[in-house]
């Protein structure tokens, strides 16, 4: 963060910051996983920071759109040297994942880089996809960026369903090349970033044919544009997809294949392999691991869900501590925002659900790299669970971030609304989330298939995976006794998620009984499947946050102790009023029980109330990251707000060129 001297912070966060009671920088070393993380992450952050280049002389939304990813490809080219040059050296291949490398990135770029698929997916495709002989090919050349890939997968005509894309990759055994081509417009490769103008090489996932038979979709290297002219080449049509919500930086483009040629070689055999002479052989164990990208990102969506809203989170409660509004008491001065209850009830639960989905995302990151370990011994037996886990956690992570920022600018009033404050940008980022990289429905129904079969397996007494285990007791179905314990609650949000996915599965058996096929007595289910799925998710996360502040505070200091636990059963009270129709039905939890909790949330609101501006200063953000007039570390809110206001284009001139050419004319009645 940049502190500055004390001089210069707004009085008001003065006084909230020596109100504080806990150790911040305990704090921030869970939030990162460890002190040493957190060590690597300023080091980091040392590094890029300190380069001018990432600082922009005229705000990027004041350029044109051309202009705008221009500048883009400038800072990324810089940040990529960065990278290569000086990062990769402190942390190797693993910093690819780290925080600190995600973080510096947003100093450079307050929309997206067009590089940002190139790390975020082609190389973790070229990982994940690639025999050891084809890695050792394309991944320096890759880390080197001498070669800028994208990942097309979805097309004009389908994102969800990826068994129906249409471009298709024909072998020709004469040659040894696959063939590509886009047969219909529909089979348009869409959406893919970075792709529009700035790669020169895609993944592409195609439809395999050889031998005359298709083997389903598998993913390919397909270069595209010539390395020194960066002209698209004969057979290839690529293009930006136009102007999007957010993004538009990010270079999101189309592809088009007329018979286009690429050497056998560049197929990903690492699953799959195409023999010279055309023979189809199969590598992998299980059927979807040609998915493993999209898992892989799914699983680090969850952690880039919690930094989205830690840093709205921490712009919202700065901001409120520094603003004063109306006049509750007469003849008292106005208060802080941030003391009204309802602005509380707004902003705690945002920093709560900021640290609830940045512990369950450790979590989930840790038991994603023992499920690739066990693979890599030849043992997919936990990929379904992965997978479950994954897409659930996805979906209810990125839709409550993108949920709880805009909560954040609402919270924040007019000033919320300036691009200045850097909210809006943050909430057309992060609301992508919700549908890129497999869409929140299509996630939950996805992971609904995993919790009916499980629970088919709890009624006939077979052994249950770990993140499903709370259904062998809920087998009983019998209401659960509530209790405002942690314990409780958490056993009470288990037993909604069981009723719940037990109600879908007699649903089903009851239309499947009277005639109707599965697939529609599926189809007929899937409102309620898709709640089922969402209160086990929640469930889950509940369980795994307060798992891992149990764990990672028993060596804390008793003060950090205290504030982690009063976060984390904030989370849990605010979702059982949250759901209480839910426990009504499936607790035997009544009316003066649901009084009590709605106290205890209160309570819990006034003794977060002192730490609020401690809780959000532990998140770290230093201002470059945050580009904030209403967020930064000193608070001057309005003297950022003025100083921003004038760097726009429109006040170079006291009067504008229009108001000659139109309004004078006008009013002269002469136009
Ligand atoms: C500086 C560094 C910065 C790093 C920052 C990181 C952030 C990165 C940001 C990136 C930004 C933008 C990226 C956007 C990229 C994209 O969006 S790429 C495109 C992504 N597309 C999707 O996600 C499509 C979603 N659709 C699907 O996943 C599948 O089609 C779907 C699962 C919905 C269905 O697939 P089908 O093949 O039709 O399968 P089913 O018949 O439904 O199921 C069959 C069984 O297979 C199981 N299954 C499905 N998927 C997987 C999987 N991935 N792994 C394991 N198993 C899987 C499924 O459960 C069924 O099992 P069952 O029969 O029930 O036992
Ligand atoms: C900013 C951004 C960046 C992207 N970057 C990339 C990229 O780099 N590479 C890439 O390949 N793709 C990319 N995508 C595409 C993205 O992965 C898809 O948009 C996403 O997977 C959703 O697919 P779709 O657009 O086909 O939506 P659809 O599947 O058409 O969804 C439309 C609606 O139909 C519903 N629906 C669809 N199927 C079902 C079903 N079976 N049951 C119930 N409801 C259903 C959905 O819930 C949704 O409400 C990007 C998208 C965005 C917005």
């Amino acid at each position: 963060m940049t502190k500055g001297t004390q001089a210069d912070v707004n009085p008001d966060l003065k006084k909230e910051r020596l109100k504080c009671n806990f150790n911040i920088q305990e704090v921030t070393f869970i939030i990162d996983g460890g002190k040493d993380k957190t060590l690597q992450r300023k080091k980091i952050e040392d590094v890029a920071l300190n380069i001018a280049a990432s600082i922009d002389e005229v705000p990027e939304e004041c350029l044109n759109l051309k202009e705008r990813y221009d500048n883009a490809v400038r800072k990324s080219c810089v940040y990529s040297n960065i990278v290569k040059n000086e990062l990769l050296e402190i942390t190797g291949l693993e910093a690819l994942g780290s925080p600190g490398l995600r973080r510096t990135a947003d100093a450079f770029f307050k929309d997206v880089s067009p590089f940002m698929l190139h790390l975020g997916m082609f190389v973790p495709t070229i990982i994940g996809q690639c025999t050891p002989e084809q890695q050792a090919h394309w991944l320096p050349k890759a880390l080197e960026m001498q070669i800028i890939g994208a990942y097309a997968q979805t097309e004009l005509g389908h994102g969800t369903f990826i068994r129906g894309l249409e471009t298709t990759a024909t072998y020709d055994p004469a040659t040894e090349e696959f063939v590509l081509h886009s047969p219909t417009l529909t089979s348009t490769k869409w959406w893919a970033g970075g792709l529009g103008n700035t790669a020169n090489h895609c993944i592409v996932v195609a439809q395999l044919y050889t031998k005359g038979q298709c083997h389903g979709t598998h993913p390919f290297i397909v270069p595209i544009r010539d390395l020194d002219t960066h002209e698209p080449f004969p057979g290839v049509k690529v293009g930006d997809v136009g102007i999007r919500m957010g993004f538009n930086t990010a270079d999101n483009g189309f592809l088009r294949f007329n018979q286009y040629r690429i050497p056998r070689e560049n197929m990903m055999m690492k699953n799959a392999k195409v023999m010279k002479d055309g023979t189809y052989v199969k590598v992998a164990r299980h059927e979807k691991l040609t998915y493993g990208t999209m898992v892989f990102v799914r699983v680090t969506l969850v952690m880039e869900a919690a930094f989205n809203l830690a840093k709205a989170a921490t712009i919202a409660v700065r901001y409120s501590a520094v603003r004063r509004q109306s006049q509750p008491k007469p003849g008292e001065p106005e208060p802080q925002i941030l003391d009204y209850p309802t602005q509380q009830h707004k902003l705690f639960i945002c920093i709560a659900t900021a640290h609830a989905l940045q512990l369950t995302g450790l979590w989930l990151w840790r038991t994603f790299e023992a499920v690739l370990a066990d693979m890599r011994k030849g043992d997919t037996d936990s990929l379904p669970e992965l997978h479950a886990l994954s897409s659930c956690l996805k979906a209810v992570s990125t839709s409550d971030s993108a949920a709880l920022i805009e909560q954040c600018r609402f919270a924040c009033g007019g000033h919320g609304y300036m691009l200045s404050s850097n909210l809006p940008l943050l909430y057309s980022f992060v609301t992508a989330t919700r549908t890129y990289e497999g869409d929140y429905t299509v996630l939950l129904l996805q992971t609904a298939r995993f919790l009916v079969k499980a629970w088919e397996q709890a009624e006939s007494g077979k052994v249950l995976t770990p993140t499903v285990a709370y259904l062998a007791c809920a087998a009983a179905k019998e209401k659960v006794v509530w209790s405002d314990s942690v314990d409780g609650m958490i056993r009470s949000f288990q037993a909604v998620a069981a009723g719940k996915i037990a109600a879908c599965a007699e649903n089903i058996k009851r239309l499947t009984k009277t005639g109707t096929s599965l697939e529609d007595a599926w189809q007929l289910s899937t409102v309620r499947l898709v709640a089922a799925s969402e209160a086990h998710c929640r469930a889950m996360i509940c369980q795994a946050y307060w798992h891992e502040v149990t764990r990672l505070t028993a060596s804390c200091s008793a003060s950090v102790k205290i504030v982690m636990e009063q976060l984390a059963t904030l989370y849990l009270v605010y979702w059982a009023l949250e759901t209480t129709g839910d426990l009504l039905r499936y607790s035997t939890i009544c009316e003066s029980e649901l009084n009590k909790l709605q106290l205890k949330y209160e309570e819990l609101l006034a003794l977060i109330r002192p730490n609020a501006v401690g809780l959000v200063d532990a998140f770290d953000f230093r201002d470059e990251i945050l580009h904030s007039t209403l967020g930064a570390y000193d608070g001057r809110v309005y003297e950022r707000l003025m100083e921003e206001a004038l760097k726009s284009p429109l006040n170079e001139t006291s009067v504008q060129s229009s108001f000659h050419k139109y309004i004078r004319p006008l009013a002269k009645g002469k136009l």
